[in-house]
């Protein structure tokens, strides 16, 4: 599987990416920044976690609007896979590519804990290596966690299906909408998900669960 890695200035969680794509996909991403207009021929397009234009205006807002951007819309266009994470679910609602919005947690604080996470929809192509209803451990890092969609935008959301991830367990960090942690877009082929599986890969790491993520992706593409 061919992956690149957008790079914004105040990323800070793409070398974690890069590290758990080169580990399950056993091929190193592309790290692309952020003032490029092109991304390579690649199968997988993901923005990172962390601290873009350091949260100035509304988390994600401003990299929303970077020169890469226009690529990445168009590789969504394509069909091509885009997963965001964190920051990353972030940019993607501020570039319109997901809807709803990441408000504050509803504990204004800045959260960094482990959570549960179910799994909402196990029929999709970045969660199938995930039973149906499993549950997984995750940690979170956030203080603009809080999803928010109206009502409408909610209903469609649940009706088909593309609400990948909930906390689970009385775990939700933030007080998002229906303890949403995870969501599609329409054509499946866009995730934006909140906690962190780039950091549960491996043994040291004190647990895998986040591996199915990731293999999911490259089964889906090998498909
Ligand atoms: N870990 C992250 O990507 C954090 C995202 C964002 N800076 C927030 O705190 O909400």
């Amino acid at each position: 599987m061919k992956s690149a890695v957008v790079v914004f200035p105040g990323s800070n969680r793409e070398r974690d990416m890069a590290a758990a794509l080169t580990k399950v996909s056993g091929t190193a991403p592309m790290m692309v920044w952020h003032q490029d207009t092109t991304l390579p021929d690649v199968d997988l397009v993901v923005l990172p976690g962390g601290f873009s234009y350091g949260d100035y205006l509304r988390s994600g807002a401003i990299a929303a609007r970077s020169p890469i951007m226009a690529a990445v819309r168009e590789k969504a266009a394509e069909g091509v896979r885009v997963l965001g994470v964190c920051n990353g679910f972030q940019i993607l609602t501020e570039a319109g590519l997901l809807p709803g919005a990441l408000m504050r947690n509803a504990g204004l604080k800045f959260v960094c804990r482990e959570v549960k996470l179910s799994v909402a929809n196990a029929d999709t192509d970045f969660t199938r290596a995930y039973g149906a209803g499993a549950v997984l451990r995750c940690p979170v890092a956030h203080h603009d966690g809080n999803y928010f969609a109206d009502p409408e935008t909610l209903a469609r959301l649940e009706g088909d299906g593309r609400v990948a991830f909930r906390y689970a367990d009385g775990t939700n960090p933030n007080g998002s909408v229906n303890d949403i942690a995870g969501i599609l877009n329409d054509a499946g082929t866009v995730l934006g998900m909140m906690p962190h599986p780039e950091n549960l890969i491996e043994a040291l790491h004190g647990g895998t669960d986040g591996r199915g993520l990731f293999e999911s992706v490259v089964t889906t593409l090998a498909a």
